[in-house]
């Protein structure tokens, strides 16, 4: 609701509708009334519009474009209504105000923010665009480029940003409130005309259709194939070619275009899937609502390969003191090296960062090679080689140094973590926490906790993960977790289109088509082939272990492709060695270009093996990728080892790749359909009976058996009937 005051000659407009004071239908009712109050009274000289709780607002109500009384086009009347008051209206912008905040903002005739607070419109985040005429005025206001930046990136920017751009009038380190008041007291009187954005002409730009023209060709390539960004320059184009009104109405078309498209509704659900796996629980009943973290004052990082020098310089960039080991003093220098050297990049990165990332401090960040100095840490993260032995050591070892409070984390893609617990005498604070590479850039942390993890561990590593700004997902121990133990029979599929007939760069080009930002050949050259072949060792899938006589092509009876393991005996471990599924210019090069070699050695290789090479179409590479992937995470939510389908989706988004628009893998094979999911995994797995990943889930069954219900009810389904599955 939104709350009206009248005090001397300014009413007071404050709108209330807690946390983030979101523009519901009741609150933009209860705005329109206060307005309509003011404009009747004739002791109100001025109207100061605020928000609750030193947050003025985060926008429309995003549960409110899914509603059948849907908000739409109710703002931008009530934009129109504050503007076109004959009293000065003016926005006291704390805390927030963002997408529909911003726009009423930009309705008022002045703007009065906290040095604090941020500004935006984010729509574009959400798959919308500012609907309530935010991409007519904003243009008007600040120019054609700025606006446009805003518009199509839904960045947020800091007060003092919006100061130099012109946004705000004034910033101010006290109390907002009175400033406004202040400033709504002094304009009573002055003309209002020059105050109206709507009657602003949009600023030139030397060459406006030349520089629209270069923006769009960049929106577009930043896009992936999302719809939001394109029609939010649209818009913004028609502001510079179109009257004031006819520009609204191009905004109106383009909103409602983008508010019936599945691409809102796929980032909308996103963006609460993300807020709802803060709230995570265990199959034991423990739960983020009775566990508390324990505070983390100084940590430790173990290992300073890559993934390490990632992690150290989150905990920098985080502001949590750290000690950073080494085995030795020549890979400890290495690491120092690399790790200045990101820290520097990111300090560049920050504003005024060189003072706020203190990494010069010993306090802040110590070098050593002396385990002893992990005595009074209060969290440790082992970021070592990928091998149980060698983790296991180090464990023990930990168990005996550390304090007995201390979190023990280790950085591990697919370990068992109760075997890694089991070296310790402390498997109640062991913890699996899965960095996504490069650490300090990629948001997602995957939290595995083991058989005897506490819930305390547990809230500790999503604390953690929330200092460190990541999105984390609590999720259950088995082979490869969540994320890569879903990723394995897509990358195998990808594999097998191969060994069939296709090539890297033809199952590429449907996976990044459909919006990945990199398909599976190109990640597997980047992510290094020897990963993967060193994994396959240890389970004695290829390599000197394997039992003499084994078929080449058939492991324990079920398919199996030799064609990674041949390619890294030729020494093609990817981009490190200039070649991998792809050509490279050079070692750690970047640019992939399709390997002539590749094509031969892989015609040579189907005939060896008596494959018929056929014509693979984009649908059938699509659907064996991406229903393989999906098979995978119905087994998981029937496992239990994710409490939820979001949890799936948020690992997804933010470590694989995957198109937000498309709203996850589980969403996406909500929005297919799931009976058409389950003929096509139907159909493929009687084409190919030895493939495992090809079998539909049980549970995926089960769900088209009881009709196909909505996302939301997918896990009530499990709880009742798991039994029977
Ligand atoms: C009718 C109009 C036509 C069109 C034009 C207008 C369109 C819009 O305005 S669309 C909305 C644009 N605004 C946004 O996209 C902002 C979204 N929110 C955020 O970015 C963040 O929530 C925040 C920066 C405002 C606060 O971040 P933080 O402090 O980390 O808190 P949370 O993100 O956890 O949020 C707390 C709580 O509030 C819910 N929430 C936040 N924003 C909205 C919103 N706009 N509508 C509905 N609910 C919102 C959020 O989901 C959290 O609740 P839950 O934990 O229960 O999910």
């Amino acid at each position: 609701m939104a709350q009206y005051a009248r005090g001397s000659a300014v009413a007071v407009i404050r709108l209330r509708n807690p946390p983030v004071n979101a523009l519901s239908l009741a609150v933009l009712q209860t705005l329109e009334d206060g307005l309509k109050k003011a404009d009747a009274d004739p002791s109100v000289k001025a109207v100061m519009i605020c928000g609750e709780n030193g947050k003025f607002s985060a926008g429309a109500d995003i549960r409110g474009f899914s509603s059948p009384k849907r908000l739409g086009g109710a703002l931008g009347p009530i934009v129109s209504l504050i503007e076109s008051s004959e009293k000065p209206v003016v926005a006291a912008i704390e805390g927030v105000a963002l997408g529909g905040g911003l726009e009423v903002a930009l309705g008022c005739h002045y703007r009065i923010a906290h040095v604090k607070a941020r500004m935006g419109l984010p729509e574009v985040t959400i798959g919308l665009l500012p609907g309530a005429e935010g991409t007519q005025r904003l243009p008007r206001l600040i120019g054609v480029p700025a606006a446009l930046d805003m518009i199509t990136t839904g960045k947020h920017i800091p007060a003092t940003e919006a100061l130099k751009l012109g946004l705000v009038d004034e910033i101010v380190e006290e109390n907002t409130i009175e400033a406004a008041i202040r400033l709504a007291n002094k304009v009573i009187g002055q003309p209002l005309g020059p105050r109206r954005l709507s009657l602003k002409p949009v600023p030139k730009v030397p060459n406006m259709e030349a520089f629209l023209d270069e923006a769009l060709v960049k929106v577009k390539r930043q896009a992936r194939g999302c719809l939001a960004p394109e029609l939010c320059f649209q818009a913004v184009r028609a502001a510079t070619q179109s009257p004031f009104a006819e520009g609204v109405r191009r905004e109106r078309e383009l909103f409602q275009v983008l508010l019936s498209s599945g691409q809102a509704q796929a980032l909308q659900y996103a963006f609460f899937a993300e807020r709802a796996v803060r709230r995570w629980a265990t199959p034991s009943g423990a739960s983020w609502s009775s566990a508390a973290p324990q505070p983390v004052r100084r940590a430790a990082v173990i290992g300073l390969g890559t993934m390490g020098q990632g992690i150290v310089t989150s905990l920098v960039k985080a502001n949590i003191p750290l000690v950073a080991l080494e085995q030795d003093l020549e890979n400890l220098n290495k690491g120092r090296k690399a790790v200045m050297l990101l820290l520097q990049r990111e300090a560049m990165k920050m504003e005024g960062g060189a003072q706020i990332l203190d990494f010069h401090n010993p306090a802040h960040l110590q070098f050593t090679v002396d385990f002893d100095l992990l005595r009074d840490v209060d969290l440790v993260i082992e970021a070592v080689f990928e091998n149980m032995a060698l983790k296991k050591e180090i464990f023990h070892k930990l168990s005996k140094i550390c304090k007995p409070g201390a979190l023990l984390c280790t950085n591990t893609s697919a370990l068992n973590i109760d075997e890694i617990a089991s070296a310790t005498n402390r498997p109640q604070q062991v913890i699996g926490t899965h960095f996504f590479s490069p650490a300090h850039v990629m948001r997602l942390l995957e939290i595995i906790y083991g058989r005897h993890t506490s819930p305390t561990a547990i809230a500790t590593a999503m604390q953690l993960a929330k200092a460190l700004k990541k999105v984390g997902v609590v999720v259950g121990n088995c082979f490869g977790f969540v994320g890569n133990r879903m990723m394995f029979p897509y990358v195998q599929q990808a594999v097998f289109l191969l060994e069939e007939g296709s090539r890297p760069e033809a199952v590429d080009q449907v996976l990044e088509d459909f919006g990945f930002k990199i398909g599976p050949f190109r990640m597997s050259d980047l992510a290094g082939l020897d990963v993967g072949w060193r994994s396959r060792k240890d389970q004695g899938l290829t390599g000197p272990s394997l039992p003499a006589g084994t078929p080449a092509r058939q492991r324990h009876g079920q398919r199996y492709s030799p064609l990674p393991d041949l390619l890294c005996e030729q020494g093609r471990f990817g981009q490190k060695t200039a070649r991998g599924w792809y050509l490279y210019e050079k070692a750690g090069g970047r640019t992939a270009t399709p390997d002539p070699w590749l094509h031969n050695f892989l015609s040579q290789y189907r005939d060896t093996h008596g494959i018929q090479t056929r014509f693979i179409d984009q649908e059938e590479i699509l659907e064996r990728c991406l229903f393989s992937l999906i098979n995978e995470g119905f087994a998981i939510l029937a496992e239990g080892i994710a409490s939820g389908p979001e949890h799936l989706d948020v690992i997804y988004i933010n470590g694989y790749g995957w198109p937000e628009h498309r709203g996850g893998p589980m969403f996406y094979a909500s929005t297919v359909g799931l009976p058409r999911v389950l003929a096509k995994l139907q159909k493929y797995s009687e084409a190919h009976p030895d493939v495992p990943g090809l079998r539909p889930s049980a549970f995926l069954k089960k769900l088209v058996a009881v009709g196909n219900p909505p996302l939301k009810e997918w896990m009530s389904y499990l709880s009742q009937q798991s039994s029977k599955l």
